[in-house]
């Protein structure tokens, strides 16, 4: 069954990461003409501190204006 993992900063409304979910779902469904329901979607939150680019953090990021 198709499964999509999606990596988001933590910190968005549970409403988006819902919508996010059902969207995702429905988009695999159709693209790959299976069922919603075999369908996986998980979304995990990963923290400011944890997330890098280009070797700084997006806490750090945030923090200097550039995120
Ligand atoms: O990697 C970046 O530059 C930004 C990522 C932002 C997200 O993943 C988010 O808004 O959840």
């Amino acid at each position: 069954m198709p499964q999509i993992q999606v990596t988001l900063l933590k910190g968005r409304p549970q409403e988006e990461i819902t919508a996010l979910g059902k969207a995702l779902t429905e988009a695999a469904a159709s693209a790959l003409a299976v069922a919603p329901e075999v369908v996986r979607v998980s979304v995990v939150e990963c923290e400011p501190t944890n997330w890098f680019v280009g070797g700084e953090s997006m806490a750090q990021r945030r923090g200097t204006g550039h995120a």
